[in-house]
């Protein structure tokens, strides 16, 4: 992040998106964790060892998105409500972007909100997760 293609996902970097996501967490008053890694199964893990302790999971699964199928298995092990995010609106752009392997997996999607989508996504899970009207 910040090296990237601007036009598609802005310039902030990894480290200032979530200063902004903890800054929200903080607000709401929700413990989160911040997780990055450009390895399928490095995510597996963090999900895997989640089990139990976590409420939800918001997640940018980038180009595995479209064809993470051993990501997509735990996040339904993982038995909590996932809200997928994307930084650029993937339905406007390439074919096999609109695709993700990940939507059924997920309560919801957001994409095309930048940075923004990641904290409307906390926002929107933690309230879900703390109010029994749905
Ligand atoms: O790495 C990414 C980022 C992305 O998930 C997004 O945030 O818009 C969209 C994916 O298609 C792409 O591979």
């Amino acid at each position: 992040m910040g090296r990237r293609d601007r036009h598609h996902y802005g310039v902030l970097t990894l480290d200032e998106i979530n200063r902004r996501i903890s800054e929200r967490a903080h607000a709401l008053g929700v413990d989160i964790e911040c997780f990055q890694s450009n390895h399928e199964g490095a995510l597996v893990d963090k999900l895997q060892e989640g089990a139990g302790s976590i409420d939800g999971v918001v997640i940018n699964a980038g180009a595995l998105t479209h064809y993470g199928l051993s990501l997509k298995d735990a996040l339904t092990d993982a038995g909590v409500p996932v809200v997928e995010v994307h930084l650029s609106n993937i339905h406007a752009r390439e074919e096999w972007r609109r695709h993700s392997v990940l939507a059924d997996t997920a309560l919801a999607q957001i994409a095309g909100l930048g940075w923004r989508g990641y904290t409307a996504a906390l926002e929107a899970l933690a309230g879900i997760i703390g109010d029994e009207t749905g």
